[in-house]
């Protein structure tokens, strides 16, 4: 039986009721007054005859198309990727012509400064607008208990920022902030004598660190470290130096602990020496908790609220979007996610282009509007074509 046959059997069958629309055939022909009518019969009708699926559905069960041409398909979602949604993660070592492949991290590379400007000229020609820095010290006895050398004006951070800041004015430098690759326990603060974090001088050292980047001439800084009370006591630091008008404050607010920073951790050589961080970063199934943390760290000022990973976590960019209604919404997809597509596209489970723009898609349409993506050099040219 035949769909418009159907439609008209069950009309047929229908027959106590008076306002039964007349039966369509495959072959009538409508005009836009045929047809504004027929909608507006079939809507009294369904909300008369509840029990008949029929009509209503003959009209309003067509979607295709909406979505036939590749452009309507565009249109069909809320925000389209761009590239000045993406920020780029940088590793930057301090050792100044190292250029380092990091096995876990497919495509990715540890650089010194000296190889930082031939890396970015060509994305940043190709429209790359943003990236965000990681310090990554590696020589013999950088690290202390207090991270010392975070904030050191020769260490690679500081020197990449004023580098990249004279070579590539247009591009908006992001700075994470936190001690996790500078202490020599690996923890993203200082340790009271039980091992867990102290607090107090945690987040005066984590705050000292982000204006020193600031200063420096970071046009954003991003704490990534979890310790509580971190952006109002940065923000404090950024209005008593007069720079608060001018750098942006974007928190990882939700920030999850797990297993999907591994590979960053390769990279960055800030795996903990002991424990983990699971008292720190959020548990994976603390919704109510991080919806607390972002309104938590909108209150103390951020002005961009981050999640992160992202894939596993879309209903929380739902509901930082929510919560922080004016508050653009950032997320991070981490390295392990990205390991993760590299790896299946590579046993040939699907294509990498196509995966790499579904999970970012989805990651928009959660609410995100902000992409920290190490796909972006691919993204760059992807989204030329
Ligand atoms: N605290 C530092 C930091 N900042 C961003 C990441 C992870 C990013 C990624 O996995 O790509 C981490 C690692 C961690 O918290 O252990
Ligand atoms: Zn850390
Ligand atoms: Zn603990």
């Amino acid at each position: 039986m035949s769909f418009s046959s159907l439609v008209q059997e069950l009309s047929v069958r229908d027959g106590n009721n008076p306002r039964r629309p007349p039966p369509r055939t495959a072959t009538s022909v409508s005009t836009v007054d045929d047809c504004a009518s027929r909608i507006s019969r079939a809507m009294s009708y369904t909300s008369t005859a509840a029990t008949s699926v029929s009509i209503a559905g003959d009209i309003r069960s067509q979607l295709h198309g909406g979505y036939h041409h590749p452009l309507a398909r565009s249109w069909q979602a809320e925000r389209q990727l761009t590239k000045s949604m993406l920020i780029y993660p940088l590793f930057v070592s301090d050792l100044e012509d190292d250029e380092t492949l990091i096995p876990s991290l497919p495509g990715q590379y540890r650089r010194g400064v000296n190889k930082l400007v031939p890396f970015l000229q060509p994305l940043v020609h190709k429209g790359l607008r943003s990236v965000i820095l990681f310090g990554v010290p590696l020589k013999p006895g950088t690290k202390d208990a207090l991270g010392t050398a975070a904030d050191d004006p020769q260490g690679p951070v500081i020197q990449a920022i004023r580098l990249i800041k004279q070579r590539f004015p247009q591009l908006f430098i992001v700075v994470d902030v936190c001690l996790c690759e500078y202490t020599s326990h690996g923890h993203c603060g200082i340790l009271s004598s039980d091992g867990t974090l102290e607090n107090r001088q945690s987040v005066d050292r984590i705050s000292d660190v982000a204006v020193a980047y600031a200063l420096a001439g970071a046009h954003c800084v991003a704490p990534s470290d979890m310790n509580d009370g971190r952006i109002r006591a940065i923000k404090m630091k950024l209005i008593d130096e007069s720079i608060a008008h001018k750098t942006l404050l974007m928190s990882y607010a939700a920030k999850f602990s797990g297993c999907l920073y591994g590979p960053f951790r390769d990279a960055a050589g800030s795996a903990p020496s002991f424990g983990d961080r699971k008292c720190y970063q959020l548990p994976p199934g603390g919704r109510g908790l991080a919806r607390r943390a972002i309104v938590r760290d909108i209150n103390e000022g951020a002005d961009i609220i981050m999640v992160k990973p992202a894939s596993q976590y879309l209903d929380i960019i739902s509901d930082a979007k929510e919560l922080g209604k004016d508050l653009p919404v950032a997320a991070y997809h981490v390295s392990g996610e990205y390991a993760m597509v590299c790896a299946a596209a590579k046993a040939g489970v699907f294509d990498l282009k196509t995966m790499a723009f579904e999970v970012t898609e989805g990651i928009l349409r959660a609410g995100a509007t902000i992409v920290i993506s190490y796909f972006t050099p691919e993204f760059l040219d992807w989204l030329d074509n």
